[in-house]
């Protein structure tokens, strides 16, 4: 389920945009909205079914970590040191796979849809391909926040050595692959914090505005935070982590207690890292949504 697939394009809604492109700015993107829901695509960007694409993204996260930690850690995939894996490129494995397949992808299309977001490639190439129309939910001059580089460095200094195991096995372009499927899923779901505070802003103007205005940081984080669906998120995800993680076998009694990846690192990095970047970018979101 994803928050922004489903803008068809329509005659109609072309010659409006482009009726628009010539007026200011944020009357753009008003009429962007409008456009959607004229079509009914904006009725996906209620608080509900943002939170439905985020229950969904919960799986491909946990797959994801179960694929990686198919691999030992495998750490010289990391090393940026001058003696790293890559003949002749200025740092790691990963950064070299990360970049380049960052490349394929910008080529392809990815990065058109305003949910994906690079890691390592500031500017990207252009797509060669025809551009679909996503829906322009986001506030353009918001619509930048992002954390890759704090998600880039959380994964690999803190919480690789939590789910796989020591050693080298010498698969250090299968485990790089991996990585950055697990890094486009956690960067995914966190920067999806630009929906759900947009939604959330829009729902409450009038509580959101007078904070923003005071940037007051604090009372926006409190004002957003809803701790009964965190913990059942957090609850979630570890249940998640037990049902997909799990050995499978005829005989019930082989597979009990061992799970490909620790439940509890998954409820811990939901608790420590996913959730709390997502307010995060929630809250930067927010304070430039009045610019
Ligand atoms: C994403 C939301 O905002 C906050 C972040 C949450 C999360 O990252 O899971 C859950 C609840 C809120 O505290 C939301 O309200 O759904």
């Amino acid at each position: 389920m994803s928050l922004v697939s489903s803008g068809h394009v329509c005659t109609f809604r072309i010659s409006i945009r482009s009726i628009c492109a010539i007026v200011i700015p944020p009357l753009i993107f008003i009429v962007g909205s409008l456009c959607s829901s004229s079509e009914g695509t904006n009725d996906a960007f209620t608080l509900d079914s943002i939170r439905q694409s985020l229950v969904r993204q919960e799986d491909t996260i946990i797959f994801s970590l179960i694929e990686r930690a198919k691999f030992p850690i495998n750490s010289a995939t990391y090393d940026a040191s001058p003696s790293s894996l890559v003949h002749g490129f200025p740092g790691s494995l990963l950064d070299f796979v990360v970049r380049r397949t960052e490349a394929v992808q910008a080529k392809a299309g990815r990065y058109e849809n305003p949910e994906e977001l690079p890691f390592l490639l500031t500017t990207l190439p252009h797509p060669l391909v025809p551009r679909h129309n996503y829906p322009q939910v986001l506030y353009p001059a918001a619509a930048s926040v992002n954390v890759s580089k704090t998600i880039l460095d959380m994964y690999i200094q803190q919480l690789l050595p939590l789910f796989t195991a020591e050693g080298d096995d010498g698969n250090y372009a299968s485990a790089a692959a991996c990585d950055l499927a697990c890094l486009q899923a956690l960067s995914r779901r966190i920067h999806d914090g630009r929906f759900v505070a947009e939604v959330k802003f829009r729902d409450a103007p009038e509580d959101y505005e007078p904070l923003i205005r005071a940037k007051d940081r604090d009372a926006l984080m409190k004002l957003l935070t809803d701790e009964k669906v965190e913990e059942i998120v957090k609850e979630r995800v570890r249940k998640k982590a037990m049902i997909f993680g799990q050995e499978v076998s005829l005989n019930d009694t082989d597979s009990k207690g061992n799970y490909k990846v620790d439940p509890s690192v998954v409820s811990h990095l939901y608790a420590e890292w996913v959730i709390p970047l997502t307010k995060l970018i929630e809250v930067e979101y927010l304070l430039r949504r009045l610019d």
